[in-house]
């Protein structure tokens, strides 16, 4: 069955004054997807965001989320989207608990969610701290149940795990491909090339406002992967990188019938490989 889109952008571009920021975007986001959008500072990410979710208009093009024209949407759509960006909006003297129960109040959910979720971003015992002496990746997880209360159909997600530790940024990736199975459409921005080829379905590289490459990350890596190579362990910690050749083939063989070779892996290009090699610029 074909799934619902929930994000469809058209010829989209922006500008401010004479600066272009962003150029002609399309793609689209399906139910159950997880889209990343990567792209270097000042690429236009978070200026996508905000016309996404109706805090800025663009100059051209259009956008649906959820079948609604960005241009027309109003306080309604926010029953089914999540936020979550760098201007968290917490209500610093509240408790983490209460932060999340005026939302629960606001947005028709039951109480019980809030324990739920508290423990799923490892909050639950911190749940009676005031938001004002969280660390920021704590600051961050609380925004992030927030945003998850009400069971978005569309979560926009601004760096998720910028500034967290790995096992706190392991659990945020758990819950986001549940959030996946459920049916949530995730569109996320990163500058995080593993996190990226880890979690999206499909990624999109932004370079100046432009889209410059689109699809799974897989997939990209592989189109980009015109100089076959072949890195290989011995036993001896003897550490070879090969060519794709025949004389490669005969001689991997041969160590695999004396039981020489402990690894073996294919080089192909990583995301950020083949953002420099298609823009010459690094992806921080
Ligand atoms: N309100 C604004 N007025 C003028 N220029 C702006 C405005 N907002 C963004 N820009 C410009 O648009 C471009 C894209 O900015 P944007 O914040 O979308 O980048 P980004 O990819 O999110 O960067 P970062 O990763 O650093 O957050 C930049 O050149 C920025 O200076």
């Amino acid at each position: 069955m074909e799934k619902q889109m929930v994000i469809q952008v058209e010829h989209l571009s922006k500008k401010f004054k004479n600066e272009s920021a962003l150029k002609d975007l399309n793609f689209s986001v399906h139910a159950g997807e997880i889209f990343g959008f990567l792209g270097p500072s000042g690429s236009g990410k978070t200026t996508t965001i905000k016309i996404l979710t109706g805090q800025l208009a663009q100059t051209s093009g259009q956008a649906t989320v959820l079948g609604k024209s960005v241009n027309q949407i109003d306080e309604s759509i926010y029953e089914q989207v999540g936020i979550v960006t760098d201007n968290s909006g917490l209500y610093e003297k509240m408790t983490v608990y209460n932060n999340l129960k005026v939302f629960a109040k606001i947005l028709n959910v039951k109480k019980e969610r809030i324990d739920l979720l508290l423990e799923r971003v490892g909050l639950l015992e911190h749940k009676d701290k005031i938001a004002s002496n969280l660390s920021k990746g704590m600051s961050q997880r609380l925004v992030l149940a927030r945003a998850l209360l009400h069971k978005p159909k569309v979560l926009f997600l601004d760096e998720p795990t910028s500034g967290l530790d790995p096992s706190t940024a392991e659990a945020v990736h758990a819950l986001l491909f549940e959030l996946k199975e459920s049916g949530t459409a995730i569109f996320l921005t990163t500058h995080n090339m593993d996190e990226a080829t880890k979690l999206c379905d499909h990624v999109a590289l932004l370079n100046d406002g432009l889209i410059v490459e689109h699809g799974p990350p897989k997939a990209i890596c592989l189109r980009f992967n015109s100089n076959k190579r072949y890195r290989v362990l011995l036993k001896g910690e003897q550490e070879l990188e090969l060519p794709h050749s025949l004389e490669t083939t005969e001689q991997i063989k041969e160590w695999m019938k004396n039981d020489q070779l402990l690894t073996i892996h294919s080089c192909e290009p990583t995301l950020e490989n083949v953002f420099l090699e298609v823009t010459g610029r690094e992806l921080v």
